[in-house]
């Protein structure tokens, strides 16, 4: 995989359009409405005018970030309305014996589909269940955020400068205007011909790779926040488009993106929770600074990596907040398509369990890996199929009275 890095090609730097640039004053009110109401806010958050910047130029992290998820879901309800696109492939080879396009192409899908397999062994298991369209199209997400990931977290990772990533950058650029680079590039670059995925959220994932190159402390959770919606809630920006909604949902469509967003969140807290120690090793402290000194603990405390009470209590309000996160999760997961749900559930489940076992750890994220084990995993994986099938609150009703 990381050979494939190495063939990055090189282009002109383009202007990125960066969520930043964005400003949206009513999103404070709409806030507290938006959860599952059926209210549509895209129009109002997007009658923004240069005054309201002006006025206003101090917004939150989550403030940006739902920008985006408005962006997302307004694309996805423009393209619906728009004609169906064709989605089948021309898999026939021509006759002097060459391949024809569709034939490269499904190539390329099921090279995604083998990356997918060797690396997320669970999660490809959970594709399956998926419409084949679709979990092309999720296998071509994944490889392309596995790559770019493994960009900053690879064996070249102290190679990568911000020069390469721009050139990643654009070569992003040039997926989305139908000229891949190589096989995995050809499946993106037909998977966004399909489906209504947005360029921001893949741009937003490149950024959150420079900002791990240039930064390695959080003073709050709003900076803490924008960097996990770089390198997880884009994910799920980038994945819900294809997953679909089912047409039976009568929330909306921002309520599901924003809940999405929630999964990409809790889970990516929880992965920081998890590797503290790993990330101290590497001087790394993803945790909000001013929550660090509040409870009376500071960066040598976790380089130390003793577990005392201020630890202890300090680790379960973050493990509350992921905890809030996750449970916002969970009320998306039932409006997305059925054949969805499962591979959703089942990362859903598995990663909250997670925060379960950092507490059977007795709170030492510093030299005990917090892990799933395997019967558990295992569980999981029918009790999400349940889930998935008949919805949280029956399944608990069944299986609790
Ligand atoms: C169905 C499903 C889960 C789809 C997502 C598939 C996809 C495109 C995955 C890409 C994952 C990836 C390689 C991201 C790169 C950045 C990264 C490593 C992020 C961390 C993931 C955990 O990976 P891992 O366990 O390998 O961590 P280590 O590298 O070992 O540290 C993240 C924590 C991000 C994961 C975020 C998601 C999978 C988003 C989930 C949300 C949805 C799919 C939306 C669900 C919809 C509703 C309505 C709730």
């Amino acid at each position: 995989m990381s050979s494939l890095l190495l063939r990055m090609s090189f282009g002109p730097i383009e202007d990125t359009n960066s969520l930043l640039g964005f400003a949206c004053k009513s999103h404070i009110i709409e806030r507290t409405q938006r959860r599952f109401k059926g209210v549509t806010f895209a129009n109002k958050a997007f009658a923004l005018s240069s005054a309201a910047v002006v006025a206003n130029p101090i917004r939150s992290s989550e403030e940006k970030v739902y920008e985006v998820v408005l962006k997302q879901a307004a694309l996805v309800k423009e393209r619906s309305r728009d004609a169906k696109v064709a989605l089948d492939l021309d898999t026939k080879p021509v006759e002097n014996g060459e391949f024809s396009n569709g034939d490269l192409l499904n190539v390329a899908y099921d090279r995604c589909g083998e990356v997918c397999a060797e690396y997320a062994k669970t999660f490809y298991l959970g594709t399956r269940l998926m419409t084949e369209e679709r979990q092309k199209a999720i296998w071509a997400i994944y490889v392309w955020c596995r790559r770019t990931d493994e960009l900053v977290d690879g064996p070249n990772a102290s190679y990568i400068t911000p020069s390469a990533l721009d050139r990643w950058e654009q070569r992003l650029n040039d997926v989305f205007q139908g000229r891949p680079f190589d096989m995995y590039d050809a499946a993106l670059s037909d998977t966004v011909t399909r489906y209504p995925v947005d360029i921001q959220p893949f741009k937003d994932m490149i950024e959150g790779m420079r900002m791990d190159l240039r930064k390695s402390r959080y003073n709050n959770f709003d900076e803490l926040y924008l960097y996990c919606y770089y390198v997880a809630g884009t994910v799920a920006l980038m994945s819900v488009p294809v997953m679909g909604i089912a047409p039976e949902s009568k929330v909306s469509t921002e309520s599901i993106y924003n809940a999405a967003l929630a999964l990409g969140i809790a889970n990516q807290l929880t992965n920081i929770l998890r590797d503290v120690g790993e990330d101290a090793r590497r001087g790394r402290v993803y945790l909000p600074q001013d929550e660090l000194a509040k409870a009376g603990l500071s960066d040598e405390d976790i380089f130390s990596g003793q577990v005392t009470d201020k630890w202890r209590s300090f680790m379960k309000g973050q493990i509350k907040r992921a905890r809030k996160f996750f449970d916002e999760a969970e009320e998306g997961v039932t409006q997305l398509d059925a054949a969805s749900r499962w591979p959703v559930w089942s990362s859903l489940l598995l990663y909250r369990q997670i925060l379960d076992a950092i507490e059977a750890n007795d709170y030492n994220n510093f030299t005990k890996r917090a892990y799933v084990g395997k019967a558990k995993k295992l569980l999981s994986l029918p009790a999400a199929y349940g889930i998935a099938l008949i919805g949280p609150q029956k399944l608990s009703k069944m299986v609790l009275g």
